[in-house]
C-alpha cells in the first residue's frame, strides 16, 4: 500500500518510480498521528518522499532558521525542524487558528521545544513582508498555488546565500508544462517559476515527488553581491 493514505491528493502509479520514491520513506508515530490529525481537520500535507527532501535540504544547509508558508498539521515542519540544527527556529504561517493548534500538538509530542518554532497566525501575504531580509536558509512555500508570484518575490528577499527556496505544487496538478492551460492557478505556477528561473542567483530544479517541487538554491554571497562582479 502506498505509504501515504492521508494527504496525497494524486498517488503515484503503483510500480512507478514515484510509488518506489514515496514507499521507501518510513514516517515516525509523531509524523503519522499528524497526518491523523490533518486528515480530521481536512488538510492536505506533503507526501513522505517530500517531507523527506525537504529533512535533506534542511541538513544540507545547515538550517538555523526556516519559513513556512501553509502550516497545515505540521507535517512539514517536523520534517523540517527534523533536518535543521538543534537550535534552528521554524517560522511557520497559517490563516487557520485550528491548524495552528494540530501543529503545536505535533511538534510537542515530537518533543520539540516551543522556543524552536513560530507560529504566525495570519494571512502569509500581510505576514511575509515583515520578516527580515536576508535571514533563512529554507523557505517551503506550501500555500495556494493561486499566491505563489508573490509568496516567490517574497522568498527571494527572505532568503540567504547559500539557502534554498522549495515551492510545492509547481506543476499546478500536471497542468504547467501544457500550454493549451491557460487557467489562473497554472499562469500562477509558471509566473513563479518564471520568477525564480530570471533571477540568475538561483541555480533551480524541479524534482517530480509530490505534487512537483520546484527547489532553487541561492548563491554564495561572493556570486550575489554585485560590488565584487
Ligand atoms: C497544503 S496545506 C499545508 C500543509 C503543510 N505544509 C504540511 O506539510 O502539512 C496549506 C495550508 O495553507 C493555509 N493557507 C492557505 N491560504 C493561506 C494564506 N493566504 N495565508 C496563510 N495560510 C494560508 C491553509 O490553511 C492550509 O493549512
Amino acid at each position: 500500500m502506498f505509504l501515504n493514505v492521508t494527504g496525497t491528493e494524486h498517488a503515484p502509479d503503483p510500480g512507478s518510480l514515484t510509488a518506489y520514491a514515496e514507499s521507501a520513506i518510513a514516517e515516525d508515530d509523531t509524523l503519522r498521528d499528524a497526518r491523523a490529525r490533518a486528515a480530521e481537520l481536512g488538510a492536505p500535507t506533503i507526501t513522505p518522499a517530500v517531507g523527506a527532501t525537504l529533512c535533506m535540504l534542511a541538513r544540507l544547509t545547515d538550517a538555523h532558521s526556516a519559513v513556512e508558508v501553509g502550516t497545515g498539521a505540521g507535517v512539514g515542519g517536523l520534517w523540517i525542524l527534523g533536518g535543521m540544527s538543534s537550535e534552528g527556529i521554524l517560522t511557520t504561517i497559517d490563516d487557520e487558528s485550528e491548524h495552528h493548534a494540530a501543529a503545536r500538538a505535533g511538534f510537542s509530542a515530537a518533543g520539540i521545544s516551543p522556543s524552536r518554532t513560530r507560529l504566525i497566525t495570519g494571512r502569509a501575504a500581510d505576514v511575509l513582508p515583515r520578516l527580515a531580509d536576508a535571514s533563512y536558509d529554507l523557505i517551503f512555500i506550501n500555500g495556494e498555488v493561486i499566491d505563489q508570484p508573490r509568496y516567490v518575490r517574497e522568498a527571494l528577499r527572505l532568503v540567504r546565500p547559500r539557502g534554498v527556496i522549495v515551492v510545492h505544487d509547481a506543476a499546478a496538478g500536471g497542468k504547467i508544462a501544457d500550454p493549451d492551460f491557460t487557467d489562473p492557478e497554472t499562469t500562477a505556477a509558471r509566473e513563479a517559476a518564471t520568477i525564480i528561473a530570471e533571477d540568475e542567483t538561483l541555480l533551480p530544479v524541479v524534482i517530480p515527488l509530490g505534487e512537483g517541487l520546484l527547489a532553487a538554491a541561492k548563491a554564495p554571497v561572493s556570486e550575489t553581491d554585485s560590488s565584487t562582479s
